[in-house]
């Protein structure tokens, strides 16, 4: 039997991912370059001189990162010890085996793009925490405030929507009911659009009511499995014996807007009852720019809680009150910033993927977790969704992606080819959305 497809590499001159490492990639790291002078005197306020040394220490490693990446440096090991180097650096190894003789090392432009890209976020951490006493600075926490700032007017017509709803939900009938879980889960797509690492740390916030364009924005679903979605949940709520748990995890993606809309999917879910329970995964250092960390969960929590806008703080007030008395949990795992598709959770992260069994639905939210679920590969687009997933299959699993690389599976026969036909960027700009699911085995 044929082995799965090629992984995308920068080794495809022309491709997105190509374009991503010479392009994206060290503009990103100029950005965090730029982040860490412009803290200067905030580091020289905390720490004295200390916080300068790291300052410099800091920007000089990210320098030589930047360096390393544009002149297709062989990938390096890591060397700062951290809970997850090990793995890493077998990760590492596990590259080169891959490559026979005459490719040598792994490298920036010939490597997959998945995994580069991935290093890139590792080592501009390990940049961090080889520099004391500034190793807990969040390079993108900036960057991630000012997208819920900007973002202000669609979260309020949100936290409007869902206060209100709030009021009426018990009254609704099924068909009423439905339809607001397909409201709720197209606002958490789209909510998808806003991640920072696309536009290079540039600024993309939800300036609109995102409310009044779910209609217009329907066509763009390319594959929409929520019908299916609803059986699941509306069936585990009508066959729910009293006490019993129904236990939705949702695999973050950004923080700010996008953040506020899976927030407001979990809020659904438990006000309709149906689910019990929501576990949320985030990241454990900051990753891709724009996603969750515990921190980012926390403050923006917070931040709801005192906003001026009544129905604003009603929702930072609920949400604390589902974390205080754990209907929603929040979870992090080093599994979810390491470079290894999905697929390898059961070998590499046995505790994690025994957690996702206990699930009985499990979104993964994001481009990223998009790549990782399909294992970032070339793959035809009409490949089962199942297929791709190359054995992964916790639990029912649904991905709930706006489209930002080259990687597409489960369309009809000739969907893809007339979308290249039409648009040649349709892969990469965002504009296009899935609700792909992976139904009970
Ligand atoms: O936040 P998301 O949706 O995972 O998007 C991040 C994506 O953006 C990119 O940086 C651009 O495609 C990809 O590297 C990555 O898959
Ligand atoms: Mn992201």
């Amino acid at each position: 039997m044929a082995g799965p497809p090629a992984s995308l590499s920068a080794r495809d001159v022309g491709s997105f991912a190509y374009l991503s490492v010479k392009d994206r990639s060290p503009q990103i790291l100029t950005k965090a370059i730029d982040t860490l002078h412009r803290h200067k005197s905030e580091f020289f306020e905390k720490h004295g001189e200390k916080g300068l040394e790291a300052e410099k220490k800091a920007i000089s490693l990210l320098s030589k990162l930047r360096n390393e990446l544009q002149t297709d440096k062989p990938i390096v090991p890591l060397v700062e010890k951290f809970v997850d180097t090990d793995i890493w650096n077998q990760y590492l190894e596990y590259q080169q085996s891959l490559l026979n003789e005459s490719d040598g090392k792994p490298r920036w432009f010939l490597s997959p793009w998945l995994f580069v890209e991935c290093y890139m976020y590792r080592r501009i951490h390990e940049a961090i925490i080889q520099s004391p006493p500034i190793d807990d600075f969040d390079i993108f926490k900036e960057f991630k405030d000012q997208n819920f700032f900007e973002s202000q007017e669609s979260i309020i017509a949100l936290c409007t929507h869902l206060q209100e709803l709030r009021k009426t939900i018990e009254d609704l009938d099924e068909n009423q009911l439905k339809n607001e879980f397909f409201k709720v889960l197209q606002i958490s797509l789209w909510g998808n659009k806003c991640d920072l690492s696309l536009s290079g740390g540039e600024h993309i916030s939800q300036k609109t009511n995102i409310m009044n364009s779910l209609e217009d924005l329907k066509p763009f679903i390319l594959v929409n499995d929520m019908d299916r979605l609803w059986s699941l949940l509306s069936n585990c709520k009508k066959t729910r014996e009293k006490e019993s748990v129904t236990r939705v995890d949702i695999v973050l993606d950004n923080s700010g807007f996008e953040l506020i809309t899976d927030l407001v999917l979990a809020d659904f879910l438990l006000s309709s009852k149906l689910a019990t329970k929501i576990h949320f995964y985030g990241k454990t250092i900051p990753w891709f720019v724009s996603d969750t960390t515990l921190h980012d969960f926390n403050w923006i929590i917070k931040q709801l809680k005192h906003s001026n806008n009544k129905w604003v703080s009603q929702c930072g007030v609920d949400w604390e009150d589902h974390v205080k008395t754990g209907r929603w949990v929040y979870l992090d795992h080093i599994f979810w910033t390491l470079p290894h598709e999905f697929s390898a959770v059961s070998q590499v992260a046995p505790d994690l993927h025994a957690a996702l069994q206990k699930a009985h639905l499990i979104f993964f939210k994001g481009d990223l977790n998009y790549r990782k679920l399909t294992g970032d590969r070339r793959w035809e687009f009409t490949v089962p969704f199942h297929e791709a997933l190359s054995g992964f299959h916790p639990a029912p699993l649904c991905s709930i992606r706006t489209l930002k690389a080259e990687v597409q599976v489960g369309l009809q026969p000739g969907q893809g080819e007339q979308l290249t036909a039409s648009e040649p960027n349709w892969l990469t700009a965002g504009k296009y959305g899935v609700f792909q699911f992976d139904g009970p085995l």
